[in-house]
Parts: C-alpha cells; sequence; structure tokens
C-alpha cells in the first residue's frame, strides 16, 4: 500500500519557556501544505529499508520509519516490512519531513495490518519519536502548544490564496536553533492573532526562530525581504528553518529566486 506523507509549515511561533526535560513549551499554528513524499510497506520475510530521490542524512536504523516499525512491533504482532520511501519534502527545512513520514508509517502499518488503533492511540504512539509528529497524524490545521503535540481544532482556510515556499541552500538544524532563542511569555495567544485577516498578520505575528537563524544565515532573512517585495500579504520562515513561505493572493513570479534556491509555487 502507498502513502503520500505531507509537510507542514508554522504560521506563527512563540517559544514560551524551557523545560526541566531540556524541550520548550511553545504554541504555533500547523498547516499542512501539498509537497509530499511517497511511502510504501509491502509485508516481507525481513525488515528493509530503502530510498529515492532525495538524500537522507544518517543511518538507515534512525530512519523515522524504521524506528517507528520496531515502536509498533513492541505491542502489535506485525509482520516484518519491505519499506520504500521517495524523498521530496526538503530536509532540514523546517517541514517536519521526517516527522511526517513516521506519522504517515504509523498509519499506513495501522490501515494495512488492522491494528484497530484510535486517532489517540496513534498521536500517543508519535509523540514518542518527535514532537512534531503527532499533528500528521490527521494533517489538519490546528493550534498546537505544550512541545507543539497538543491540539486545538482552528477553521483556517488558506484555498484562496497562493502559498510559494522557498527552500534555500541552507540547512538548519533544529535543536541548534533552540538554543538560539530566549523563552518568553505572549501578550496575545496566537489562536487569537490567527482569526484576523492575512493582511494583517504581518504586524502581529511572528516566529521567534526567526532573530537568531537569520543572524547566522543572512540568505534566508533576504529570502523572506523578496517574498515581501513579490507582494505577500504574509510571509515567513518555517519552523527552525530554513524554508521561508509567502502567502499571496496571485501567484509572483519569483524566478529571479530560482537560481539559488528551489521555489514551490502553489503548495
Ligand atoms: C521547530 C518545530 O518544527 C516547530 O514546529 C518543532 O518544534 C520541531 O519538532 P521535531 O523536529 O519533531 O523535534 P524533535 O525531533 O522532537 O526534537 C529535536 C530537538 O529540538 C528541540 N525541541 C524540539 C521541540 C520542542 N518543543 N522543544 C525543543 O527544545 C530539542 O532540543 C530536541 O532535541
Ligand atoms: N524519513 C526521514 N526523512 C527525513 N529525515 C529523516 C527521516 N528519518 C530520520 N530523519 C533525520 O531527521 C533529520 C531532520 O529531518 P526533517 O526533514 O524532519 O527536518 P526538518 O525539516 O528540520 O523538520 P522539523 O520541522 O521537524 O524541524 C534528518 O537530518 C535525518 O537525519
Amino acid at each position: 500500500m502507498v502513502i503520500f506523507p505531507n509537510a507542514k509549515i508554522n504560521i506563527g511561533l512563540n517559544i514560551i519557556e524551557r523545560r526541566a526535560d531540556g524541550y520548550h513549551n511553545l504554541e504555533t499554528v500547523f498547516y499542512p501544505i501539498k509537497i509530499n513524499d511517497v511511502l510504501e510497506i509491502i509485508e516481507s520475510d525481513e525488515l528493509s529499508f530503502e530510498s529515492t530521490g532525495l538524500d537522507i542524512p544518517g543511518r538507515v536504523e534512525d530512519n523515522l520509519c524504521v524506528k517507528a516499525w520496531h515502536m509498533l512491533k513492541k505491542d502489535h504482532d506485525v509482520p516484518p516490512v519491505k519499506i520504500h520511501l521517495h524523498k521530496n519534502i526538503p530536509i532540514g527545512a523546517g517541514l517536519g519531513g521526517g516527522s511526517a513520514d513516521a506519522a504517515f508509517f504509523i498509519r499506513l502499518m495501522n490501515e494495512t495490518f488492522n491494528l484497530k488503533l484510535s486517532v489517540d492511540d496513534m498521536q500517543n504512539y508519535a509523540r514518542r519519536l518527535g514532537a512534531d509528529c503527532a499533528f500528521f497524524i490527521e494533517s489538519k490545521p490546528v493550534f498546537a502548544f505544550e512541545v507543539g503535540d497538543e491540539f486545538e481544532a482552528i477553521k483556517l482556510d488558506l484555498s484562496a490564496y497562493k502559498i510559494v515556499l522557498v527552500m534555500p541552500e541552507v540547512h538548519v538544524s533544529t535543536s541548534e536553533a533552540y538554543r538560539g532563542v530566549k523563552p518568553a511569555d505572549v501578550k496575545t495567544s496566537l489562536i487569537e492573532l490567527i482569526d484576523m485577516p492575512v493582511a494583517n498578520w504581518r504586524k502581529y505575528i511572528k516566529n521567534d526562530f526567526e532573530e537568531s537563524v537569520f543572524k547566522n544565515h543572512v540568505e534566508i532573512r533576504g529570502v523572506k525581504a523578496a517574498l515581501y517585495e513579490a507582494g505577500a500579504l504574509f510571509a515567513s520562515m518555517s519552523g527552525s528553518g530554513a524554508s521561508v513561505f509567502g502567502i499571496f493572493n496571485e501567484l509572483p513570479d519569483l524566478s529571479h529566486l530560482e537560481g539559488e534556491n528551489q521555489v514551490f509555487y502553489d503548495i
């Protein structure tokens, strides 16, 4: 069976406090976008993993799909599978690609082997693999809090707009990005701000990672400025970077950015 894990963007990201376990409490809005990997599992005699498309750094045994299989195997009588992942979602982009693969792998195993896991069960498994992972079980727009794995549904529909994403030739490590931020409480929660018209977001909605990440990677700041110059109503880095998205009324011409960056139109 084949499934198509999708990426996310973060619309606003407030890092509120550092926790005793080293993680951070935050608030953000996760919004699913149409950049997809392709993930297939076939029942087999032994567990195997192969990938095509973008190179995935790290060892196969650390791939989140493989980790997800071992985690499920502990609690359920599931057979070995041959896993094929075609990787399209840029890595180190703040798009949650690895987390999406893991969550969609859990969904695929649940369906294929009739594990009868509820959405809650699957989210609980997903949270064990990464803070971002649980969102991808349903992959619907949500306001997220705690470490980014508790949710409140929101009615955010950006389908009337054109979303464009620019991925510079830079990778940003998530843990390094967290180390660069000084957590602070917020005056008005993002769950209220997100209800404003998109054209007002620029004034009020921010991503706390931008300040420190832009300091180390000026080219990312340049991409954000270029999106506003091209007419974006709102532009922001996603998650801990390096990708930057823009929300437009009409598709912009970003051919001047295409040389040094990968540009995804209408995602
Ligand atoms: C930046 C975001 O993408 C925003 O949505 C996420 O917070 C990152 O989520 P993720 O990649 O699933 O994160 P994990 O794989 O769980 O953790 C990677 C590293 O990020 C840091 N981390 C992550 C999430 C969080 N709420 N606080 C943290 O401090 C920790 O240092 C952790 O070691
Ligand atoms: N299936 C996978 N796809 C991509 N990376 C994976 C996968 N499994 C494990 N990883 C590891 O996770 C690291 C980061 O992956 P990912 O693409 O999720 O990062 P990101 O774009 O920064 O996302 P996030 O929004 O979660 O910060 C990679 O460097 C890789 O070593």
